[in-house]
């Protein structure tokens, strides 16, 4: 059969309307489905509650806090009864609280392109604008390469005879011929000596911890500069302190100018003043992160030095088989010998108490970010200019990832940990500048209390208050005396 050149023309052309035709209707059904997906996901409501007009959730959250419950009473019911992600408003801002290692990993390692860290005007005013905490994008990697570089292990490693004597010295003042001390006062002095004494160089005079403190509790109080608050006050307390720090950058510089490049610049305090000689960074910036610093370090090693002992007075074994591993490299000591890195590495079990502890009780319960996109997360949006609170507990107290969470039970870290869920110090570009440094310092604490001295807690079920950082309502008062060798 032959067929005519204008049937089969007509022919092709229809197929070829067709094949146009059904694509066309394939592909504005696929559309129509992604639009309305698109729709579908916009319109997911993030779930949570708001609370009443601007103070929202606030006065819970507060309460929460003050007994040291955020988790147990602020967050896990919240989780119990939305989910893992939900919103609140917290403190004026509409807050989205989330949980869970895939959220931490998000938002803690997209800190710059999706979020920035969040603090109190009161925090970013008494700690200085120029501190590391309130930079971002590059200046905060300028500032973070000199102060994490001075923090590092090996950075460190030439700190620990210092730090030695300091905690010899604390003890010999503050401990010998006392039967009763607050460990955590006691820790909170030693931790602002050896910032001060260690780090910069500057001796401890008498008065300075508590012109400090009195900046350290306006840091989380309300900003208003009424004659008496809280806030009027620390700001006071951080005018007396800068023109003590301006004074001793001064005279530093002028010494180190003066010296020239002969003498080696060993503590974080020089290094500061070498970048600032250098013209890479500001006299303010470097008064600014000494204040930080000093913040920093405080109340977080305090806390961490202390529950430490607490859950080692619980757990009678941990505390046996911490003892002889002290024991152990006391004995390959001569007298008055200090302790090296080396030592300090053998301290395998020791810091895996010290890490349970800080899984169980973390000295930061989480922070705030603000979002700087909106952030699609499963499933829902969080909208750009919310606040996000990432938390420590929420992976912490999880047994889907720490078997039997509220056991204490420190060969749990015998096996590694999966990334993003053990948070103590933090993660991602903003992850604590100061781990290596708090690690260092309890450990050698721990080591010349549990050699020198026998303890006991004097109120073993001490509570723990919150205001805005958690300790021991009490101090944590222990029983002391010598060890007999
Ligand atoms: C057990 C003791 C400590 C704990 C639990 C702790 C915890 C943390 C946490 C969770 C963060 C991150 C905050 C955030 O993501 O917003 C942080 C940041 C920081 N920490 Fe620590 N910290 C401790 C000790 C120290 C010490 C001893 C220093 C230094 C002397 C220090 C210096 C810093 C600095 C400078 C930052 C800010 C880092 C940045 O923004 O890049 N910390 N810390």
């Amino acid at each position: 059969m032959v067929l005519e050149p204008n049937f089969v023309l007509s022919w092709v052309f229809l197929c070829i309307a067709a094949t146009i035709s059904s694509t066309l209707f394939f592909f504005r059904k696929k559309h129509h489905r992604f639009i309305t997906k698109k729709i579908q996901k916009k319109k997911k409501l993030l779930p949570g509650e708001m609370g009443l007009p601007w103070i929202g959730e606030t006065m819970d959250f507060y309460k929460a806090q003050k007994s040291n419950r955020v988790f147990e009473d602020f967050v896990n019911p919240r989780i119990i009864k939305h989910g893992n992600i939900f919103k609140t408003r917290i403190m004026g801002s509409p807050t989205i609280v989330v949980n869970g290692a895939e959220a931490n990993r998000l938002i803690l390692s997209n800190e710059f392109s999706l979020v920035v860290s969040s603090w109190p005007s009161s925090s970013v005013q008494l700690m200085g604008m120029n501190c590391i905490m309130a930079k971002q994008g590059e200046k905060h990697r300028v500032l973070r390469g000199i102060v994490a570089n001075s923090l590092s292990y090996i950075g460190l490693e030439s700190l620990i005879p210092k730090l030695c004597d300091t905690v010899k010295f604390h003890h010999e003042t503050e401990w010998r011929g006392k039967e009763e001390i607050s460990l955590y006062r006691s820790a909170k002095v030693l931790t602002f000596t050896v910032v001060f004494e260690c780090l910069y160089g500057i001796k401890v005079e008498i008065g300075m911890l508590e012109v400090f403190e009195r900046v350290l509790e306006g840091v989380f109080a309300l900003p208003v500069e009424f004659p008496c608050s809280k806030f009027a006050r620390a700001k006071k307390a951080r005018l007396e302190i800068e023109t003590f720090l301006v004074g001793k950058v001064r005279e530093k510089r002028r010494e180190m100018e003066k010296e020239g490049a002969e003498k080696p610049n060993t503590t974080l305090f020089s290094r500061l003043v070498e970048e600032l000689i250098k013209g890479v960074i500001t006299e303010e910036e470097v008064v600014d992160n000494m204040v930080l610093l000093v913040f920093a370090a405080h109340d977080t090693t305090s806390y961490a030095m202390s529950m430490t002992f607490k859950m080692l007075a619980q757990h009678p074994t941990c505390r046996d088989t911490l003892l002889q591993e002290h024991a152990q490299i006391k004995a390959n000591k001569g007298e008055g010998e200090y302790l090296t890195v080396e030592d300090v590495k053998k301290m395998k079990y020791s810091w895996q108490v010290v890490r349970e502890t800080m899984r169980l009780s973390p000295p930061i319960f989480g922070s705030f970010r603000k979002a700087v996109a909106d952030i699609d997360y499963g499933g829902y949006t969080i909208p750009k200019g919310w606040k996000i609170l990432w938390t420590t507990y929420g992976t912490h107290y999880n047994p889907e990832i720490f078997q039997d969470p509220m056991s204490f039970d420190p060969t749990r870290f015998d096996k590694p940990i999966q990334a993003y869920t053990y948070l103590p110090f933090g993660g991602g570009p903003r992850l604590c500048a100061g781990h290596q440094l708090a690690k260092i310092s309890i450990l050698v604490f721990m080591h010349f209390v549990v050699t020198g001295f026998d303890w006991s807690l004097v109120y073993p079920d001490e509570t723990i208050s919150m205001d805005p950082l958690p300790f021991p309502s009490l101090g944590m008062p222990i029983k002391i005396s010598p060890k007999v060798s």
